[in-house]
């Protein structure tokens, strides 16, 4: 006989895929970058309509990047989709671990061994570390060639498919080494995510909470309000949160695309959330769940420095937790461990340590700033040293 929290297991399962089965409308939002613009296309279905496949992937030679998670469970629909065209697959290991400079190599002797041009197509078929990495394929292969990203995760949804920063991790640092280079397309099929396990759903929910801390007030209401049908994973409630994200990442992205300003506001919570991926030796801590405690992090300097109130405060870090993410780094990293990852920090100039703080919730600013004791204290508020 099983338990009432049993039954609710149950039909809130059945309800879910009920849910996902309600078709909703194909939203699409633009990322006007001149030439190098393209839309991301928000909706349900899309790995399976070959017409809207020929018209973003208008190649012979296809190359579709994966890993060995997703491949079972989506390549071979994607294949088919795509028709008569030329198509190779190249199918790696899965983790963030696999996010580095060697992985790239067996992708590159796929593309030369099928004798691809300059005129192919590689599709990133997966999260943000197949995005990032097939990207920076793409942009190096033959001096830079076209791609487009089918992301799988609500991460890669509403942040690592969108904006060009492609690249690969390094044991100094986080993405040091990378490319600028836009897709073609975005196709973001929402019905993708009724395999995604929940705590990658919960990671990917850290970038969209960023998006309402950094620049969105309205949005952090209502995710405060709507918070329940988003785990429920209700469709509309996906798109929307995938739609608002795209907007305000496409918005910043079109201002500074190469990030000489503004858009290293989009890096709030990562100077922190980079030093605990880094330190934890990638992986233990998913890209999202560091960036969580990172944001945390972020709030709680912002009220040591009075730039935010501590009521501000707790409830930044209130939606985080009610999210189900972490609201506090592993204690054992120490304030010099910290210190040694975001000195390498891509956004510093001359030395300083430039952070993404706020000055209210919805405001973030981009700044060096501040006391050089805050920061400091605020690390060893955390640490067990
Ligand atoms: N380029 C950018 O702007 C940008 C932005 C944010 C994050 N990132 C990068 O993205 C990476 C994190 O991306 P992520 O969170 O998508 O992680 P990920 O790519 O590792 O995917 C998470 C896990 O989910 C699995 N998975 C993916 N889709 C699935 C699906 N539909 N069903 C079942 N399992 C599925 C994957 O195999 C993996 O095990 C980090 O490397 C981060 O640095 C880049
Ligand atoms: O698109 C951006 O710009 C971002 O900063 C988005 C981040 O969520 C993402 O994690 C990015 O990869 C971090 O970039 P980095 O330049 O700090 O390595
Ligand atoms: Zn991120």
């Amino acid at each position: 006989m099983g338990t009432q929290s049993d039954w609710l297991k149950i039909s809130l399962g059945h309800w879910r895929n009920q849910a996902l089965s309600t078709h909703t409308k194909t939203r699409r939002v633009e990322v006007a970058l001149g030439e190098r613009s393209y839309n991301i296309e928000i909706g349900q279905q899309l790995l399976t309509d070959s017409s809207l496949l020929h018209a973003l992937i208008p190649a012979n030679q296809v190359m579709v990047v994966t890993n060995e998670t997703i491949a079972p469970l989506y390549l071979d629909a994607l294949v088919k989709s795509l028709g008569t065209k030329q198509v190779a697959t190249c199918v790696l290991p899965d983790g963030e671990q696999a996010k580095r400079l060697d992985s790239m190599l067996p992708v590159f002797d796929e593309l030369l061994a099928n004798g691809f041009d300059r005129d192919c197509y590689l599709v990133a078929l997966g999260g943000g570390v197949i995005g990032d990495l097939a990207g920076f394929v793409a942009a190096t292969y033959q001096r830079g060639v076209a791609f487009v990203q089918i992301p799988t995760t609500l991460l890669a949804m509403v942040d690592s498919s969108v904006g060009g920063k492609t690249g690969v991790n390094h044991p100094c640092g986080k993405n040091m080494i990378g490319a600028f280079h836009q897709p073609k397309a975005v196709i973001a099929d929402l019905d993708l995510l009724s395999s995604l396990p929940d705590r990658e759903f919960r990671a990917g929910m850290a970038e969209v909470i960023k998006y309402a801390l950094l620049g969105d007030a309205a949005f952090l209401a209502w995710l405060e309000a709507h918070l329940p049908e988003v785990f429920a994973r209700d469709t509309e409630a996906l798109a929307y949160i995938v739609e608002r994200s795209c907007q305000n990442k496409a918005a910043i992205v079109q201002a500074d695309e190469k990030e000489a300003g503004q858009r290293a506001l989009l890096n709030l919570g990562h100077s922190f959330g980079h030093a605990i991926e880094g330190a934890t030796g990638y992986g233990p801590w998913l890209h999202g769940e560091a960036i969580a405690a990172g944001m945390c992090m972020a709030l709680r300097l912002s009220a040591r420095l009075s730039w935010i109130t501590a009521e501000e405060c707790a409830r930044g870090i209130a939606l985080i937790q009610r999210a189900g993410l972490p609201i506090e780094p592993p204690s054992q990293i120490t304030p010099e461990t910290f210190l040694d990852f975001m000195q390498r920090d891509k956004k510093n100039r001359g030395g300083q340590l430039r952070l993404v703080l706020l000055k209210g919730l919805g405001n973030a600013v981009v700044s060096a700033d501040y006391p050089e004791s805050a920061l400091l204290e605020t690390l060893q508020e955390y640490s067990d040293g």
